[in-house]
């Protein structure tokens, strides 16, 4: 069969009518069967946003086989939503998030990427969205279009026998209490926590109702075989939910008839410390647990710390997480708060010509002021290292050593991280 020429393939958002064959084409890029039930295609097209699910058609690409329906078939996939990602400070700022990004492994590697990215891309930026946000799969994939790495992801494993913990204390031992509850229940609680969570969380994003019916069994579908899982929620003295924690335990035994189970950890969120050492102390409490795998936290989680010897907690992950595309700057820089008061210049470098400038920032620690200048800039960084500069996460002296921000002033890298690397670092919880 003769191969397609590029301009032959088609790149367009798809119609509803095209979500079985776009969903097939979506399961083969990921590798996975590609036949999708009718029951998982249904819950593909609730979800559908007309424009922001985007297909490359090739009607060359043979149409037996693994092919579900009529129509031209679909080779590579790309879905985007909206979002809200909440900035350094804790004001929201409206995100297209980007996900179901796949290309069929016989079309790799001629441009089809680009070509979804740079549609989607085009489209939250005329929408008025001041950043796009993704997952990324692999490292190196989504740099060339403007992405940076902005939150890390850590995991821990604890040798719950190693903690040092006193497991005949009571758990809360602080006036709180821990109580299991059903999932009707986190449907009800989990929302407004979270919430109050977010707000309060550099890197996090909104949850829909969707999230917390997946989450608790509300919503199942046939490609992700389901485990009842485990919800506590944690209430502080006042009596008020300040944290709830989903797990599942295996039940595993050694032949020398010793426990060695093992819990992980599906989420956890609380709004404070104390309902977040409630909950990991509740969990290291579980009689037959040896082991408690903490699922993706900050990487300076204090999860370690809330431990009589934090070395029973071993790193077992630790990479990058949320990677962030600025697509307005203005609005991004004014959106966060700083560290301290000053000025800085940036000559801000974007090659696909979305957010380039240069940029007169006057920050504080309640806000910021961020015009277009014709000043000369203190520092010139693409803007895949503002992203990562922007959420507080990365130091613009360790860029500079890298040789990603060039300092046209010097001191100027110092004056940057003094504006804007925060004392905690951004975390998001969830993958999308
Ligand atoms: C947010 C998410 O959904 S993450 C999930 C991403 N999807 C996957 O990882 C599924 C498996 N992989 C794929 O489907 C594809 O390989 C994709 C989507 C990663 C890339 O699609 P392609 O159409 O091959 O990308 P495209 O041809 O536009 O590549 C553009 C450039 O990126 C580079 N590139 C693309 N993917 C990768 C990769 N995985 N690793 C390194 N470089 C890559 C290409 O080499 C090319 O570089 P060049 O311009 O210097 O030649």
């Amino acid at each position: 069969m003769r191969m397609r020429r590029l301009e032959d393939i088609d790149v367009r958002a798809v119609s509803e009518s095209e979500i079985k064959e776009w969903s097939r084409a979506l399961t083969t890029g990921f590798l996975r069967p590609p036949e999708m039930s009718d029951h998982d295609v249904a819950h593909v097209a609730k979800r559908f946003l007309p424009g922001r699910t985007l297909g490359a058609f090739d009607d060359g690409a043979p149409r037996s086989g693994l092919r579900s329906g009529g129509g031209t078939p679909i080779v590579a996939t790309l879905r985007s939503f909206p979002q809200e990602l909440t900035a350094v400070g804790g004001t929201p700022v409206p995100a297209d998030a980007i996900t179901n990004v796949s290309v069929t492994a016989t079309h790799r590697r001629r441009g089809l990427l680009s070509r979804m990215m740079a549609l989607d891309l085009a489209a939250a930026k005329e929408r008025g969205d001041v950043v796009a946000t993704l997952i990324a799969a692999e490292y190196p994939i989504y740099g060339r279009f403007g992405f940076g790495p902005a939150t890390h992801t850590a995991q821990w494993a604890v040798d719950v026998p190693r903690t040092g913990l006193d497991r005949h204390r009571p758990v809360p031992d602080d006036g709180g209490r821990i109580d299991l509850v059903g999932g009707a229940d986190v449907r009800a609680l989990g929302p407004a926590l979270h919430e109050r969570l977010r707000r309060g969380q550099a890197g996090a994003v909104d949850r829909t109702e969707r999230w917390w019916q997946l989450a608790t069994g509300a919503i199942r579908l046939d490609a992700r075989p389901w485990t009842e899982p485990f919800h506590a929620v944690y209430r502080g003295p006042s009596g008020e939910v300040e944290g709830l924690v989903t797990y599942v335990c295996d039940d595993r035994w050694g032949d020398d008839k010793l426990p060695g189970g093992t819990v992980t950890v599906k989420g956890l969120i609380a709004t404070g410390p104390d309902a977040e050492r409630a909950l990991w102390r509740y969990l290291c409490s579980i009689d037959w647990i040896t082991t408690v795998r903490t699922g993706h936290r900050a990487p300076d989680d204090l999860l370690p710390h809330f431990l009589p010897d934090p070395r029973a907690a071993h790193l077992v992950m630790h990479a990058d997480w949320l990677w962030v595309r600025i697509l307005d700057v203005v609005r991004a820089l004014e959106a966060r708060t700083y560290g301290s008061s000053g000025t800085l210049v940036l000559e801000v470098v974007d090659e696909a010509g979305l957010a380039p400038g240069r940029y007169r920032l006057e920050a504080g620690p309640d806000g910021a002021q961020c015009t277009a200048t014709g000043q000369e800039p203190q520092l010139t960084l693409p803007v895949g290292e503002l992203a990562t500069l922007w959420l507080g996460d990365e130091s613009a002296v360790r860029l500079a050593a890298l040789g990603r921000v060039r300092e046209q002033q010097k001191g100027a890298a110092s004056v940057a991280d003094a504006l804007l690397r925060t004392s905690r670092r951004p975390w998001c919880p969830d993958i999308f």
